[in-house]
């Protein structure tokens, strides 16, 4: 690629080549936004027409050099997707998808509309840019500036879903629980990619402008916020290389459907669109993914490399001496509508004990870990944490003081690692942002990561099965995953949501002993189970519960004693 202008390639394919690497700049940000981040933009445009209309208008207007107003279009371009953001980002569904049609259609009548902006004819004369006295006027030399800007923005994107935040971005898809769990802002980060993916596009407006050398607001509106988002899909939205893949496609066939069709058919008439639309159509019935991954699994898997031998160990918290009251749950009620869920339960976790909880389907017993973890709110009662009330808190800020959970219905990012699933544990412990990760200034602290997220597996006997997809374990070995990542956050207290469903008999017997070796290391257990025999065995004090309410509380041998327990688990009258 980089010796094709110095060949006499003809100008029509520079120019082509020129397009593709812009329109792939913008692709790149839709790609983190939407095909990892799972939030749809159709907007992306209208970012393009800041960047791009900003550098037009200083430089023809002011006279201002293009590499200020370059500058000036990410900052305009900043606050345009904040504003967007911090209103939209909050709410789920189609919120987003639907804001950035309208914000896209309100910025391009507005662009029309200016006499300033020169309405629908635009800015003509935009001079062309200039780098160490070398004119980038011509398509031939502007080609190697936004090929640079691509590729670099491409790799970029790279390192950022390689590293601390980006797996917090690759988790957002799936649903915010999780995340917060493990002590995550998720919604700083939609935030976050929102504004990357507007930034990405406004920095590929920037160099349209001085490549067409004149600007009018057409590329900018929603026909083209739409192409954009093509080419994601079609390249494939999750895959960096997607997005060349998917604009270079996308130009491409467009252009030569334009040639093509009216010598076919005779007559000239939109029709491409229509063919287009078949072909997009065909390409997500055969090529779901998009067309990169198709082509990439034809591409050897590389494994990580183990580097992290002598990393230094991540920072942990101070522990409570064993018998200091941890967790006291006290009458705390949830009502969904007119179903008492959870009806005025109490009870307390000391330092170093491990309580079951337990009692027939529907008792109540995820709804109380939901509530004791801060996914739910609770309607009445208190929820102390080593003295402090954190009822009310979100999930984040109690699993901050040393409270971590797993789900009964296990949560993780299949495309990812074991290694990488556990890394995402120790998110709290850590510190890197995106602008770190996307320059590679955090190997050190990624090396500590990934030696925690080992060390974790290493103790609940996965050693074996870092570099497996998680997507790829059977349900057993995901539970053993789960918590191994609640250990990697260095938790005081640990939620196990039915830790040993889904495990064999052998499995379960070292379960029990891991958790066993937990509790001698200071470490204090909750967990709800369904297998009564691992439950007995292991537990030192179980609180019962049914229809909502506490029907017991005692030692294993009490509640084995108990006839209420019995006849409760036998659904007869007691
Ligand atoms: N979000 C919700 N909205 C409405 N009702 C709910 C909700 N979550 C739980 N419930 C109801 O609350 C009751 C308690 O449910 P919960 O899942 O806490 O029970 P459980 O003891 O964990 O059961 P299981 O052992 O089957 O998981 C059930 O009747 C359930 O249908």
């Amino acid at each position: 690629m980089a010796v094709l202008p110095l060949l006499p390639v003809p100008e029509f394919w520079i120019t082509q080549l020129n397009s593709i690497g812009l329109y792939a700049t913008v692709a790149l940000g839709l790609v983190l936004l939407t095909g990892v981040g799972g939030l749809t933009s159709f907007g992306q445009a209208a970012f393009v027409g800041i960047g791009a209309y900003t550098s037009a208008y200083l430089s023809t207007a002011w006279g201002v050099s293009p590499w200020l107003t370059l500058w000036a279009g990410l900052a305009l371009t900043t606050v345009g997707a904040l504003l967007l953001g911090w209103i939209t980002l909050r709410m789920s569904g189609h919120y987003l998808p639907l804001a950035t049609i309208a914000w896209c259609l309100a910025l391009n009548y507005s662009m029309a509309n200016m006499d300033w902006l020169g309405k629908y004819d635009g800015l003509l004369g935009v001079p062309a840019l200039q780098l160490f006295g070398w004119d980038l006027g011509a398509g031939r030399s502007l080609y190697y500036l936004i090929w640079a800007v691509a590729l670099l923005g491409a790799v970029a994107l790279v390192h950022l879903l390689d590293s601390r935040p980006g797996r917090v971005i690759r988790a957002l898809k799936g649903g915010t629980t999780m995340a917060e769990a493990m002590g995550v802002s998720t919604f700083r980060y939609k935030v976050t990619i929102f504004l990357i993916a507007a930034q990405y596009a406004a920095v590929s407006g920037w160099l349209f402008a001085h490549f067409q050398r004149t600007v009018n607001p057409s590329p900018f509106g929603i026909k083209w916020g739409i192409e954009y988002l093509f080419m994601a899909v079609i390249g494939g939205v999750g895959s960096v290389w997607g997005a060349f893949t998917g604009a270079a496609v996308v130009k491409l066939v467009e252009d030569q459907l334009q040639v093509l069709l009216p010598r076919l058919i005779g007559t000239s008439g939109n029709y491409e669109i229509i063919v287009f639309g078949i072909v997009l159509v065909l390409v997500l019935k055969y090529a779901p993914q998009g067309l990169w991954p198709s082509l990439a699994r034809w591409l050897p898997r590389s494994t990580r490399v183990r580097d992290w031998a002598d990393a230094a160990p991540l920072p942990e918290r101070d522990k409570p001496p064993a018998g200091a009251p941890l967790l006291e749950v006290q009458a705390v009620r949830k009502q969904f509508g007119g179903l008492v869920a959870v009806n005025d339960v109490s009870f307390e976790v000391r330092a170093g004990e491990i309580v079951g909880l337990i009692g027939p389907n529907g008792a109540g017993k995820s709804t109380t870990f939901n509530l004791v973890s801060g996914v739910l709110r609770l309607s009445a009662g208190q929820v102390r944490w080593r003295g402090e009330r954190v009822d009310g808190l979100p999930s984040r800020e109690i699993a901050r003081r040393g409270l971590s959970r797993t789900f009964q219905h296990v949560r993780m990012i299949p495309e990812m690692t074991v290694l990488e699933n556990v890394a995402l544990g120790g998110y709290l412990r850590s510190q890197a942002g995106c602008v770190r990760a996307m320059l590679r200034l955090e190997r050190d602290e990624e090396r500590r990561l990934f030696k925690e997220a080992e060390r974790q597996l290493q103790r609940i006997g996965m050693a074996e099965q870092l570099h497996e997809l998680a997507g790829n374990l059977a349900l057993g070995p995901q539970r053993l995953m789960e918590i191994a990542r609640a250990l990697a956050t260095d938790p005081a207290l640990l939620l196990l949501d039915e830790p040993a469903a889904g495990l064999r008999h052998q499995e379960k017997q070292a379960l029990a002993a891991v958790l066993r070796q937990l509790r001698q290391e200071g470490m204090s257990l909750l967990l709800v189970e369904h297998d009564m025999d691992f439950v007995m065995n292991l537990t030192d004090r179980i609180v019962v519960m049914e229809f909502g309410t506490l029907l017991l509380e005692g030692t294993p041998q009490q509640v084995q004693a108990s006839p209420a327990v019995r006849a409760a688990y036998l659904g007869t009258e007691h």
